[in-house]
């Protein structure tokens, strides 16, 4: 999987490849990012890349010159016809299923604008697709950037090892994660439920299944809007739901 990463803070980026499961990756050749930097690619004596935004406003903008000519570098590094994504607060909802489509592209240049965002005509003349991690604004896109190449490193095989996260599978089902114990049994009057001591694999499986439809259904009900449930399922939320008071 190629990223290709237009930020005018590169060293930030170290963050994915030169920590965890994502700097093995880089090293195993299972992944590959490129950082490109606006400011090397400035016509400007001074090394500007931004300027005051028309009709007025506060903060700057990143001007489209120095912005264009970097992208042109990055697609001249990367797989041919590799889509752009433009880090934005204006972009769709960042979830498990962008994220597979990303991975699916085998290749992804991403924008990770600065200040108060760029100009509009490199969005409508460069730009394939904006991609927003939240409703808030942040102080530039190189977070949103590395949650994407994190999450869609995570899937490309091999970089989790031959131990598939469950995390993956339940987000995957569109579920909530179960809660997870660990030693020791006991702590601050804590107990770790007996269903996972039981070593009864089955009812460790619906318990974990009934922990995700009952946590999906009292956090995110939105997951469960179109979500038709199998009739184990049903049994099994029902069954939380009684055991909680719902
Ligand atoms: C993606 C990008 C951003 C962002 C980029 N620059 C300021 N905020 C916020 C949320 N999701």
């Amino acid at each position: 999987m190629y990223f290709g990463v237009i930020t005018l803070f590169p060293e930030m980026i170290d963050a994915v490849t030169k920590f965890g499961v994502t700097r093995r990756a880089c090293e195993n050749g299972l992944i590959k990012v490129d950082c490109i930097n606006p400011r090397d690619y400035t016509e400007d004596k001074f090394g500007n890349v931004d300027d005051k935004p028309y009709g007025g406003g506060p903060g700057m903008l990143m001007q489209v010159q120095p912005l264009r000519d970097a992208l042109r570098v990055a697609r001249s590094q990367a797989p041919k016809d590799t889509k752009v994504v433009c880090m934005s607060p204006q972009g769709v909802q960042l979830n498990h299923s962008l994220v597979t489509d990303i991975h699916s592209w085998g290749s992804v240049i991403l924008i990770a604008g600065r200040y108060e965002g760029i100009d509009e005509r490199v969005l409508q003349k460069e730009v394939d697709l904006e991609v927003s991690v939240g409703d808030y604004v942040l102080s530039g896109g190189e977070l949103p950037a590395m949650c994407i190449i994190d999450a869609v490193s995570r899937m490309v095989p091999g970089v989790l090892g031959n131990i598939q996260n469950a995390q993956e599978d339940s987000f995957a089902q569109g579920l909530l994660h179960f809660p997870q114990y660990t030693r020791p049994e006991e702590i601050d009057g804590m107990r770790v439920p007996e269903v996972l001591m039981s070593g009864n694999h089955e009812k460790i499986r619906n318990w974990r299944l009934q922990q995700c439809l009952g946590r999906t259904y009292e956090r995110r009900p939105d997951l469960l809007k179109n979500r038709v449930l199998t009739k184990l399922e049903r049994k099994l939320l029902d069954e939380y739901l009684q055991e909680h008071d719902f």
